[in-house]
């Protein structure tokens, strides 16, 4: 893999995938992603909307490399998915819906957080991925000492905080939110998405923002992508888009909300 800087940190490409499903006379084909094209810069969020079953989990997985398409082509920093997972570690993370696929119950805070440094960086100490664990609490709003507790001594929010700060503590140069904000309140969601921004404004890692939630949308992505049964049929800035969605079916979506 090249360091290069490259100009996206996610490019799709004319990507289908298909699922069968039943069996015998009902056994049926699905487009979950119908010749899509896409990309993410680095510095950008490009949010991905469109009702449940539109594509958007199967769009994260092919973002991430855990689904293959079965025709077109996905790069990620440049290049095609390696062969060997390894050569990403910590250059490509996701946060997803619930803390607790990511967060290990019967570990404490701190541990979760350091383990992606122990796979990308063994080179530095316990002592400094100790001091980067405190570090990336506290830019994500939370006390340090939380690093002792565990999961289930923590607030939803508390939670979703810690898997940012565990997502970001490789300094990744692309990040998936797969639904990262839905499960929590409306003012929690608010204090994530603008941590969210200002983390990005730091760091400059291109974001994937997966999510039903229009309004979490508008507040977090500079661009804005609409599926629709597997389709693309929108793709705008996000102040256009909300001033003036061009597809039918982005209209109703936007008038929904
Ligand atoms: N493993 C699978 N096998 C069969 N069909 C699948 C599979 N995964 C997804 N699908 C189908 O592909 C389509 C797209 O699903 P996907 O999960 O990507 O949608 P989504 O937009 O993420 O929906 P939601 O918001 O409900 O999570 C749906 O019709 C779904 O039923």
């Amino acid at each position: 893999m090249t360091d290069v800087r490259p100009a996206h940190v996610l490019e799709i490409n004319n990507v289908s995938v298909t699922f069968k499903s039943g069996a015998g006379a009902s056994r049926r084909t699905i487009r979950a992603m119908n010749d899509i094209t896409l990309a993410v810069a680095p510095g950008e969020t490009l949010g991905l909307v469109g009702e449940s079953g539109s594509g958007k989990s199967t769009s994260a997985n092919v973002a991430l490399g855990l689904q293959k398409p079965d025709s077109g082509e996905v790069k990620i920093l440049g290049n095609p998915f390696p062969r060997r997972r390894r050569q990403l570690a910590g250059k490509l993370q996701a946060v997803l819906q619930h803390p607790a696929w990511s967060l290990n119950p019967r570990r404490k805070i701190g541990e979760s957080v350091r383990e992606p440094l122990t796979v990308s960086r063994r080179s530095l100490t316990r002592e400094a991925q100790h001091a980067r664990v405190r570090d990336l609490l506290d830019r994500v709003g939370l006390d340090p000492a939380l690093a002792e507790r565990y999961p289930h001594e923590l607030s939803g929010g508390q939670r979703q905080r810690v898997s940012v700060a565990r997502a970001l503590i490789t300094e990744p140069q692309f990040i998936v939110f797969d639904e990262a904000v839905s499960a929590l309140d409306v003012a929690v969601q608010a204090q994530i998405l603008q941590l969210i921004r200002t983390l990005q404004a730091d760091h400059q890692f291109g974001a994937l923002f997966i999510s039903h939630d229009l309004g979490a949308v508008k507040q977090v992505a500079d661009r804005v992508a609409v599926l629709f049964r597997g389709d693309l049929v929108e793709t705008a800035e996000t102040a256009e888009f909300f001033r003036a969605p061009q597809h039918e079916y982005s209209q109703r979506l936007l008038a929904a909300l």
